[in-house]
């Protein structure tokens, strides 16, 4: 057994963990729910070795253990999946997946590269990755990755002789429906021998898969949820504090766009990408792009924001053309992009939360050629009010954050910029149940002032309950398009799907 008694943690004396214990036992999955901020991380951290806890005994098997580094944490059999992926861009993924245990394929003191590769391939297997275990891991997608990542963390199971221990931060956040059920697939099978802990702000997965939840609040463990007991009205009272506002959407608050022409995008292709893209998206509006992984609205809006080449068509932004711009222009021209990768492309870790706000902004944020504090100060100010970014302050740095809140301050960088089209890809990702709201009206006020989303959202139901339109796409090619401006006639998932595969 894994256990936590009474386990402290504080960063610059901010209590993050007051008083938590927690037990996992082979053969459980145990599900850890709360608000962003809550802690789930620090916790997990705590388990894996990254964090030495302030206070409390960390049990292994009964028996007193102090872990010191991940390394140590899986000599004990116990692995982490991270909520940012951990993998080496440079490594190809064969290198990633054994890193540190490359001892296993050293014969007369060189590499059997072969070896390594059948075992890498044969762990992938396991989770149904189908890739060359050679290729670089740079040069594959971020959902690869994230399988990847569970491929390193079962092969635990073959190096560790006991009891394993699978530690699950937000593993699922930007899987589509496949591979999520893969991965629950996965964790079924290996349930036997291994304990669980599953973080997610799915609240529904976290039900599905967990034989029983905790429920974290402000550092602390409000209520333990045994199979059967939680549903999600149940779970979101407890972590936010108050109910769940009545329709999550609120579809009725939507308003009609407006008839100007915001964007335009005409036959616009992409080798191995997407061909033939045809949209118009006006003022007020959201355009919901929906598609499993490879369907191309990825790389689609991020060549609007002048991050990949396009080989044909146009592309038109307020009456300009756009068409293979540089990012620096886009955002000058008033256009803002919320990144999958918010870690990679989203902030700056080492800058502060007003530093990493203002930075697309930067020019006017100056006085006499040098940085304006006092204006960056009152331009930052009020982002704490609607987006509730939970931090000890402005100063903090944005590496300190939690995930959750990470990916508030992206948004509330362009927020702050005023943009007037905003390419949101999974917006709401990390973000827990209350968060959401606030996101979703954060984008109904955009809508309102003008400005207009393309929208890759996080599930089906996000997609269809804040768009106007849904386009979908198959293997770059658009394949529907669903019309959502009536709330009494909304589309199902199922109307969706049926155009995705
Ligand atoms: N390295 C750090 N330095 C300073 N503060 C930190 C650090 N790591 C976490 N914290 C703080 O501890 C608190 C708990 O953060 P934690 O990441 O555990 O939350 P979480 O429940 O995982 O949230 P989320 O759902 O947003 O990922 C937060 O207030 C966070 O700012």
């Amino acid at each position: 057994m894994l256990e936590l008694r009474n386990i402290q943690k504080s960063f610059n004396g901010f209590p993050a963990l007051k008083d938590v214990s927690v037990t996992v036992a082979p053969g459980q999955v145990v599900g850890l729910v709360g608000e962003n901020g809550a802690g789930k991380s620090t916790l997990m951290k705590i388990l894996n070795g990254i964090h030495r806890p302030d206070g409390g005994e960390y049990r292994l098997d009964g028996k007193p253990v102090a872990l010191n580094g991940p390394r140590e944490a899986m000599g004990h059999g116990i692995g982490m999946v991270y909520q940012e992926q951990s993998l080496i861009p440079s490594l190809t993924v064969a290198e990633n997946i054994f890193l540190g245990n490359e001892d296993r394929f050293v014969r007369l003191g060189r590499v059997d590269w072969k070896a390594m590769g059948e075992a890498a391939r044969a762990i992938m297997a396991e989770v149904e990755l189908h890739i060359d275990p050679f290729t670089l891991t740079s040069d594959i997608s971020f959902m690869h990755r994230q399988m990847v990542e569970l491929a390193k963390v079962l092969t635990l199971k073959d190096m560790a002789p006991g009891n394993i221990y699978m530690l699950l931060d937000e593993p699922t956040s930007v899987l589509e429906q496949e591979e999520i059920d893969i991965l629950f697939g996965v964790i079924r099978k290996i349930k036997e021998r291994a304990g669980i802990v599953f973080v997610s702000h799915r609240l529904d997965e976290v039900i599905e898969i967990s034989d029983i939840i905790y429920v974290l609040k402000d550092g602390q463990v409000v209520k333990t949820l045994a199979r059967g007991e939680a549903t999600p009205p149940l779970i979101h009272e407890l972590m936010v504090g108050r109910s769940a506002a009545q329709s999550y959407y609120r579809e009725t608050d939507r308003k009609p766009p407006s008839d100007k022409v915001l964007l335009e995008i005409a036959g616009l292709g992409k080798a191995d990408a997407f061909q033939g893209i045809d949209l118009t998206l006006h003022e007020g509006e959201v355009i919901a792009l929906v598609g499993t992984e490879g369907a191309g609205t990825e790389p689609l809006i991020r060549s609007v924001f002048g991050l990949e080449k396009v080989d044909g068509g146009q592309i038109m932004f307020q009456g300009k053309p756009i068409t293979n711009g540089i990012c620096a222009q886009a955002v000058a021209a008033g256009i803002g992009y919320v990144p999958r990768e918010r870690k990679i492309e989203g902030i700056i870790e080492p800058m502060t939360i007003e530093e990493n706000v203002v930075l697309p902004n930067l020019r006017r944020m100056t006085r006499a050629g040098l940085l304006d504090f006092p204006k960056i100060r009152a331009a930052t100010k009020h982002l704490f009010g609607p987006l509730r970014i939970k931090a000890e302050s402005r100063l903090a740095t944005a590496k300190s954050l939690s995930g959750g809140n990470q990916q508030k301050v992206v948004l509330a960088k362009w927020y702050n910029t005023g943009a007037r089209l905003f390419l949101l890809d999974h917006p709401t990702r990390g973000l827990d149940v209350g968060a959401k709201e606030d996101v979703y009206d954060l984008i109904r006020e955009i809508c309102a002032r003008g400005a207009g989303v393309l929208l890759i959202a996080d599930t089906l139901e996000e997609a269809i309950g804040l768009s106007h339109r849904i386009i979908v796409y198959r293997d770059g090619r658009e394949t529907a398009r669903f019309d959502n401006a009536d709330p009494a006639r909304p589309v199902t998932p199922l109307d969706l799907i049926g155009h995705m595969v």
